[in-house]
């Protein structure tokens, strides 16, 4: 059968979830935008004000968001220090993809640098945020309409497993085709890390600039957030390869789901934290910017140890640093780690990164719930996606990944969850 209305289980509600979460994303994240640059920044409650299409639509911004793609675009498709191959596909084929993140990182602090020494107002940008990501939004909702009727034109090896049911919205929502690309340019794997991680850093950097303008210097609170956010999307582009094996590579279609949380969530609502501070100042004594510190370089240490586990594990399961753990076998050839980081629980890379969530969010003190969103979001959102995978392990390893559900009980937070 071929994978147009294919019967793969519906997910994230069905076509009316995806109807809905389609609508309610994008107003979560202008309300988010609005509510941060108001006095009592409430994040449950109304918006200060409702905001009139004049201030949404902007051409400028429509053209500034479109020149960020176009620049990403060209750094990606620079030499790459590396050419890497993807996991197998349907056609027995793999693709290649440059590993040049990194370096795109690089360029573009040396442009946005060169850009500022001859005058560009990087302070400007927190007040253009709304009608950026008012254009981001319409720009996912067009790119992934060209992508659907790409899809049309697909081979059906060619198209994921899970968006293909028939159902236009849905599939519209979970995308067709898994791995769509013009030639060279693969656009899931340019969008994951690209154009909206380092939009995210720059965001950051244009709030801690214009904070500096408005109250004369920095505050440490924006500092700690800036230093933690760089590190953790310096750290996702150095390790740009481990992408290739995530469930959004190879599972995924890309439709408008992976396109606007890519290209629009990631730098519009993980930005958060900073723009709050910018309205809002935190007074961060030094114990506590230390304590916070430590609890970051915890989460970072647990999140990059487990991930590099198992990446080295899957690339070599002979390598010396971790040929000594235990191993349960699987009917595929392939082995489950049990012991390391991946006997602690069945998911240590998630409670790193919960951990280093929790630190991003305490420099904005505990006034307000509002920085904690990112929290509580990324709570829901690692919960669900766990139980995705856990599926989809299931079905691949079947017995094998039941002994190890067994084994390890807990799937993310040891003796709790
Ligand atoms: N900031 C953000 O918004 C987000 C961040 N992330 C982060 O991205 C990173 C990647 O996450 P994600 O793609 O969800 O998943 P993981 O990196 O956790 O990968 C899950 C896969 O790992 C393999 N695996 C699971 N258990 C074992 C084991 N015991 N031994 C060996 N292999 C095992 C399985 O694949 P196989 O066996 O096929 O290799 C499984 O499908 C994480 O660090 C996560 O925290 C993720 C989502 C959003
Ligand atoms: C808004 C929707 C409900 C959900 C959108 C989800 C996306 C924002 C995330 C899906 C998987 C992601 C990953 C990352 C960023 C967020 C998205 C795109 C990372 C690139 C973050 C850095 C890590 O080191 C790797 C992550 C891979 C998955």
């Amino acid at each position: 059968m071929t994978p147009q209305g294919s019967q793969a289980p519906l997910e994230f509600g069905g076509p009316l979830g995806a109807a809905s979460l389609m609508v309610l994303l994008p107003v979560t994240m202008l309300h988010l935008l609005l509510v941060a640059g108001s006095e009592p920044a409430r994040l449950l409650g109304p918006p200060p004000y409702l905001p009139g299409l004049e201030e949404l639509w902007s051409p400028q911004a429509l053209l500034l968001w479109l020149a960020w793609l176009g620049l990403q675009a060209a750094l990606y498709l620079l030499p790459a220090r590396k050419v890497a191959e993807g996991q197998e596909l349907k056609d027995k084929s793999r693709l290649q993809y440059p590993i040049n993140g990194f370096q795109a990182l690089v360029l573009t602090a040396l442009v946005v640098g060169l850009g500022v020494a001859v005058g560009l107002p990087l302070g400007t940008l927190p007040e253009m945020l709304l009608p950026l990501a008012f254009a981001s939004t319409l720009t996912a909702f067009v790119f992934s309409l060209l992508l659907y009727l790409k899809a049309l034109l697909a081979p059906a090896s060619a198209l994921a497993p899970g968006g293909n049911s028939g159902n236009p919205i849905y599939d519209f929502f979970l995308g067709r085709e898994l791995n769509p690309r013009i030639r060279y340019l693969d656009f899931k794997y340019f969008c994951e890390l690209r154009p909206g991680l380092i939009g995210w850093v720059l965001i950051n950097l244009a709030l801690l600039v214009q904070e500096a303008k408005l109250r004369g210097s920095s505050s440490l609170a924006m500092w700690l957030v800036n230093g933690f956010q760089l590190l953790y999307v310096g750290d996702a582009l150095w390790h740009e390869e481990a992408i290739l094996t995530t469930m959004d590579i190879t599972h995924d279609g890309f439709g408008f789901m992976l396109l606007f949380g890519d290209i629009t969530w990631v730098p519009f609502t993980y930005s958060l934290q900073a723009q709050f501070l910018l309205h809002h100042p935190q007074a961060l004594e030094l114990p506590m910017a230390s304590a916070i510190c430590l609890l970051n370089a915890t989460g970072y240490y647990i999140f990059r140890g487990a991930n590099s586990q198992k990446n080295t594990f899957r690339k070599n399961p002979s390598d010396p640093r971790v040929a000594d753990l235990e191993t349960i076998s699987t009917a595929t050839g392939r082995q489950l780690l049990v012991s390391g980081w991946w006997g602690m629980v069945r998911h240590p890379n998630y409670l790193g990164d919960l951990i280093m969530a929790l630190a991003w969010s305490l420099p904005c003190g505990t006034s307000h719930l509002l920085p904690y969103f990112y929290l509580l979001y990324f709570t829901a959102l690692l919960v669900h996606r766990e139980a995705r995978d856990e599926r989809q392990c299931l079905q691949k390893y079947g017995l094998a990944w039941r002994e190890y559900c067994r084994r390890v009980p807990y799937r993310i937070l040891p003796y709790i969850y």
